[in-house]
């Protein structure tokens, strides 16, 4: 039987990436889509660590099991760290291309080099027996003045990663998770796991 890993998410592009990372160390990757699609957390933290604890350690006590949780967001300098963990809900509702519409409007008429902006996220691991631990990851790019590329979620397709020379839109899978801040924030979750886990 393959083992399983427990993600306080219900955003089915973070269960794509979560994928991309974790089958290559043989997990299969289990979210809240499948379990527990009723039940609603509310993300009432100030900040990435916070409202990761807050998904973590609700699914876990709730299951009884370990549980990995992400929360993330995009923060650009030029509006003073905005979207940040209002990333999700930046135009209202839960969606992407009115998100990405209210960053490129406000940001008309920024040059390129003002244009600056990182993805962040906060990996929180909670469970019967451990301490919660937080984890941050973050991946540098510059906000662009049009959408490229259909792969990923979210503000992926106006994120450029400078080292790359193409958005995050533009990657594969695993190509986002080898640079992103969630990938990045994961590669600690495991190195830290011995710790964590014991
Ligand atoms: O809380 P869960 O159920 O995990 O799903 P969510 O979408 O509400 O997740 P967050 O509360 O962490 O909000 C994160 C938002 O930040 C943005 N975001 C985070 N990671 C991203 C990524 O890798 N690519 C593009 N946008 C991302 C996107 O708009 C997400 O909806
Ligand atoms: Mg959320």
């Amino acid at each position: 039987m393959m083992k399983q890993v427990v993600i306080a998410t219900k955003n089915r592009g973070k269960a794509k990436d979560f994928e991309a990372i974790f089958k290559p160390l043989h997990y299969e990757v289990v979210t809240m889509l499948d379990i527990a699609s009723d039940m609603e957390i509310e993300e009432t933290g100030t900040t990435f660590e916070e409202n990761a604890i807050l998904k973590a350690e609700a699914l876990s006590q709730a299951l009884g099991k370990l549980v990995i949780a992400d929360d993330s967001g995009l923060a650009i300098d030029a509006l003073g760290g905005e979207p940040g963990v209002f990333s999700a809900r930046y135009a209202g509702d839960h969606d992407d291309e009115a998100n990405i519409q209210k960053v490129l409007e406000k940001m008309q008429g920024i040059p390129d080099e003002e244009r600056t902006a990182r993805f962040v996220c906060a990996i929180a691991i909670s469970g019967p027996n451990i301490e919660t631990r937080t984890f941050l990851g973050a991946c540098e790019g510059r906000i662009l003045h049009k959408k490229r590329g259909t792969n990923g979620f979210g503000y992926d397709p106006i994120f450029y990663v400078p080292e790359l020379g193409r958005t995050m839109a533009e990657l594969t899978p695993e190509e986002k998770g080898a640079i992103s801040h969630r990938g990045n924030a994961i590669r600690k979750l495991t190195e830290e796991l011995p710790n964590v886990l014991k």
